[in-house]
């Protein structure tokens, strides 16, 4: 293994990276590499040596600098106690689960009681945490100062309550009742509403706006208000841009379907009497009202600039880049603020790239370029986080990523 004196040399010598120093915290049972510059490739990959320490955080790499191009603002990100949201998004695949967990992580490192949260269908941030996150509900995670849980949305389970509440209120099974009694225009207000096929084939969108009236559910809750950040994982782009216009759509559906079930309540009394028990329609009425309120919640959250930060993540692609201009576009119109652009995965500099990485190297160059010159986006704070020769799992690995990515 390389010794901390040997990894800070080989650092210094090979990476873009400045490590102005290196502390291994104790005497260490072990040290862990986590990468060495790749002499078959000729690139100088960042290099560290990292070394466990006794108690809570394992690892701690200590006063990373900056690459001298790409200063962002952590600083602001975590200043004060208010409540912030940082919602993570971009094209599948670019890195939004390792930079929006190392983000959560950094947050608690530096006091911010901490929740992080997958609304994206197909999770990883179990994987991304080496910890099972499943189950619905907020799970403590090892490690960091401050307290930080984790949660991954179960969308099925959250979509079934949703579709129960609906039903009992003017879905599916209402529309069958009332074409049985031949009530031709409450039938075609239901038909209006299109909830069956909503119901029934969830667009891209549905799981995760119920997701985060999920997540306003949770911490409406005394237990859980303590959170001062909030990070979302969010699912690939075309999910968020529909999640976008669903809050609007599902307040709208869901404010018809409780007018619908007022009017409803004054027919007839064998309608009343098919319903069933009076008390159970408000249950469910309640809960729909509820839900209809968290959605209006969500609405408002998405755009307000005080507490709401859509932070958007790419990869050096001609292609990822061209995803993320037409995300901000549809965020901007949409009034969601974006201030950053997160550029993962940047080859660090080496002078002696073989054949294969001169020629990614000058295609990131590339798509680099093309960021500085479309209009869209080149305003935003440019972030630029190198890629590094692991993979970054577990705790200590994101916390070493947070502290090259969050500075
Ligand atoms: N800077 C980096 N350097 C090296 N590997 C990275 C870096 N960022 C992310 N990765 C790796 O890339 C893979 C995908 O990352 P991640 O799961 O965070 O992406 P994602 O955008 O959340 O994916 P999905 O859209 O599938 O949810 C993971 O194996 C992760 O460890």
């Amino acid at each position: 293994m390389a010794s901390a004196a040997a990894a800070a040399a080989s650092i210094s010598s090979s990476s873009p990276f400045l490590f102005k120093s290196y502390t291994p915290l104790a005497s260490s049972p072990r040290s862990l590499s986590l990468g060495k510059p790749c002499s078959a490739f000729g690139i100088g990959f960042l290099s560290i040596s990292i070394s466990r320490k006794p108690r809570r955080s394992p690892f701690q790499v200590t006063s990373v600098a900056a690459p001298t191009e790409s200063p962002t603002e952590f600083d602001e990100m975590a200043s004060g106690t208010k409540r912030k949201y940082y919602m993570l998004g971009g094209k599948g695949g670019v890195g939004k689960t390792s930079c929006a967990a190392s983000l959560a992580v950094k947050f608690a490192n530096n006091g911010h009681p901490t929740l992080v949260v997958s609304t994206d269908p197909a999770h990883s941030l179990s994987d991304s945490f080496a910890q099972d996150l499943t189950g619905g509900t907020l799970v403590p995670v090892d490690g960091p100062e401050a307290p930080l849980f984790a949660l991954e949305i179960n969308p099925e389970k959250a979509r079934e309550e949703f579709h129960d509440a609906s039903q009992k209120n003017g879905g599916t099974g209402v529309k069958d009742l009332m074409d049985g009694m031949g009530l031709g225009l409450l039938v075609e207000q239901l038909g209006e509403l299109k909830l069956g096929e909503l119901l029934d084939t969830p667009p891209p969108g549905l799981d995760e706006a119920i997701a985060i009236s999920k997540v306003m559910q949770f911490l409406e809750s005394q237990e859980y208000n303590m959170f001062t950040r909030i990070v979302f994982d969010t699912a690939p782009t075309g999910h968020t841009l529909r999640l976008l216009s669903l809050p609007d759509f599902l307040d709208a559906s869901i404010g018809k379907i409780l007018k619908l079930k007022q009017k409803l309540a004054s027919a007839t009394s064998a309608i009343k009497s098919v319903f069933g028990q009076e008390s159970n329609q408000e249950d469910s009425a309640g809960k729909l009202e509820r839900l209809r309120e968290r959605m209006v919640k969500v609405r408002e959250l998405f755009r307000d600039t005080e507490s709401t930060e859509f932070v958007i993540v790419t990869i050096p692609t001609v292609m990822a880049v061209s995803e993320s201009s037409r995300l901000h576009s549809s965020l901007r119109k949409e009034n969601v603020p974006v201030k950053r652009l997160v550029v993962n995965q940047i080859l660090p500099a080496s002078g002696s790239d073989c054949k294969f990485c001169a020629m990614r190297r000058k295609d990131q160059m590339r798509a680099l370029d093309m960021i500085k010159s479309d209009p869209e986006i080149s305003n935003l704070k440019l972030i630029q986080a190198p890629l590094v020769d692991m993979e970054i799992r577990g705790v200590p690995a994101l916390r070493f990523l947070g502290d090259i990515v969050w500075r």
